[in-house]
């Protein structure tokens, strides 16, 4: 058995992050990854890159084929890239195959070609993701040939007419706003009877309008009984509000969550414990219940975000190279974008959260046709809120439903995090005309 001072299992984003600064730290490392598609992790193969694009294509107005063959190039381009990005360096191994634990620190490696190559690690860090949930408990949907993933979707050369989603969270709808655009007619069924319940209820509302007005039918409070598979449709039956009742669809997508990709690593052989959601338990510094074994990203059941994952990377060097002070406990605010054709985008506390939590705020707010480059653009949908400390003035949060907003969000995340008075950004010269510009007049004078 073959050892090494550091095994990383898979390519993900925080996998290959460190993998790399090991390498420039002159350490040998041997980073294992099941297939050679996903070279680089989900994100530039199968999720934030290639759906970005899509989004992008859809809204120029690109057909649906060849939006998904600009895409693959892409992917592809990305993939080799990140390939060289590791198997460059001398002291990086890149193993493909599929890794086990048969112990604590111990791999089985199953390869492409079917040889099984046992290695151990002094140190391991896990980082294999997550997976879509596909509910085997709903009759006919695991086996439907109408099935989609976010990942085939993406692979389809045709675009389906009739397009049902089951589950409208961020997957979902970003599917949907992006498929209503490629010309698809679009239904999303959700068990939530609230839409984006952790919104506040005028954001919410307004995106909700925004999409319905698009040509969205959204179907919300629904229990997704069966699929029903026939010859060239799937028949999706539902009960809303007590009625039984059914859709057809030429595909369905499956967007109700992705589990912690731990079914397949063999842990059930070690003391690495997993909880009742298939992630990895870790503690503040991303260390699993086994000495020199951590986990990072979206395999220890936190926030499915690729920032959080090179986060988790940053507090695992801060151990290994730092003074061990980074934890997942004292992490700085993190923004979220969900990339419908107008982004909604958050940081810190909504008005609900502080309802919830009892804190006293200024509320400030501004439509988003007040702002010029709005008009600009052409896209005068949405709002802007931020919720103020009454007594030191900093922020404590910031929704922007609006064009670009994932961009200007990350100007409110850098006043947040470091204790920036309100008045700084309302005061501050702008490029124009911007949306960020806007921030100008958003903190002119609170609502109450
Ligand atoms: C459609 C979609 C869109 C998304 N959009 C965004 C977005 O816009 N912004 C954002 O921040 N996040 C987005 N996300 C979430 C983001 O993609 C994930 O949070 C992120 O990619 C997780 O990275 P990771 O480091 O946990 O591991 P991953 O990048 O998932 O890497 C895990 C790797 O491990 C490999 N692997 C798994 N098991 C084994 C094994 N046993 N042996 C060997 N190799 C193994 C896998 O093949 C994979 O390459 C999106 C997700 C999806 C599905
Ligand atoms: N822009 C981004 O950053 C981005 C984009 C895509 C995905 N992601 C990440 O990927 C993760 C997974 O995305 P997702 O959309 O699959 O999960 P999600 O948790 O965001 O949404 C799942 C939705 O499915 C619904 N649902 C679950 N079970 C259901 C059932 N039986 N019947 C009907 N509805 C049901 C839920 O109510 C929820 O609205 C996200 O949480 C996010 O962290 C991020």
């Amino acid at each position: 058995m073959q050892h090494y001072p550091n095994i990383v299992i898979g390519f993900g984003k925080a996998g290959k992050t460190l993998a790399k600064f090991l390498a420039t730290q002159g350490q040998e490392v041997l980073v294992i990854e099941q297939s050679n598609q996903m070279y680089g992790g989900t994100c530039i193969n199968i999720a934030c890159l290639p759906s970005k694009r899509l989004v992008i294509a859809a809204h120029n107005g690109v057909p649906f084929p060849d939006a998904i063959a600009g895409k693959t190039e892409m992917t592809s381009q990305l993939r080799n890239k990140n390939y060289h990005m590791l198997a460059d360096e001398p002291t990086i191994t890149i193993l493909d195959g599929h890794a086990e634990f048969i112990a604590d620190h111990e791999l089985a490696v199953t390869t492409t070609s079917g040889e099984v190559i046992n290695v151990a690690g002094e140190r391991i860090f896990i980082n294999t993701g997550a997976i879509t949930r596909v509910p085997a408990e709903i009759p006919g949907i695991a086996d439907s040939p109408f099935l989609l993933t976010s990942t085939t979707l993406m692979e389809q050369t045709e675009l389906p007419q009739e397009l049902v989603i089951l589950g409208g969270g961020y997957i979902g709808l970003e599917i949907a706003s992006m498929m209503n655009q490629f010309g698809a007619h679009v239904t999303v069924l959700d068990r939530n009877d609230q839409f984006l319940r952790r919104e506040d209820d005028d954001v919410a509302q307004a995106l909700y309008d925004d999409l319905v007005a698009d040509g969205i039918d959204f179907k919300l409070g629904v229990t997704i009984n069966q699929v029903i598979n026939h010859a060239d449709q799937a028949e999706i039956e539902y009960t809303d509000h007590g009625t039984t009742t059914s859709i057809t669809a030429d595909k369905f997508v499956v967007a109700m969550g992705r589990t912690p990709n731990t079914m397949e690593l063999g842990l059930a052989n070690t003391n690495i414990q997993v909880n009742d959601r298939q992630a990895i338990v870790v503690n503040e510094h991303l260390q699993t219940s086994v000495d020199n074994v951590w986990a990072m990203g979206d395999v220890t059941g936190g926030l499915q975000f690729t920032y959080i994952s090179l986060d988790d990377f940053r507090i695992v060097k801060d151990q290994l190279f730092g003074a061990g002070a980074r934890t997942t406990t004292n992490r700085p605010a993190v923004p979220t974008s969900v990339f419908t054709q107008t982004p909604l985008t958050n940081v810190g506390l909504t008005e609900k959260e502080a309802h919830a939590q009892g804190i006293d705020y200024l509320l400030f707010k501004l439509p988003v046709m007040a702002i010029p480059k709005a008009k600009v653009i052409g896209n005068q949908r949405g709002l802007y809120k931020a919720l103020v400390n009454p007594t030191d003035h900093t922020i404590l949060g910031a929704t922007l439903y609006g064009e670009e907003s994932f961009e200007m969000i990350n100007l409110l995340t850098t006043a947040i995090n470091n204790h920036l008075p309100y008045e700084t950004l309302r005061d501050q010269i702008y490029t124009h005309p911007t949306m960020t510009e806007a921030l100008n007049d958003l903190f002119k004078a609170p609502l109450h």
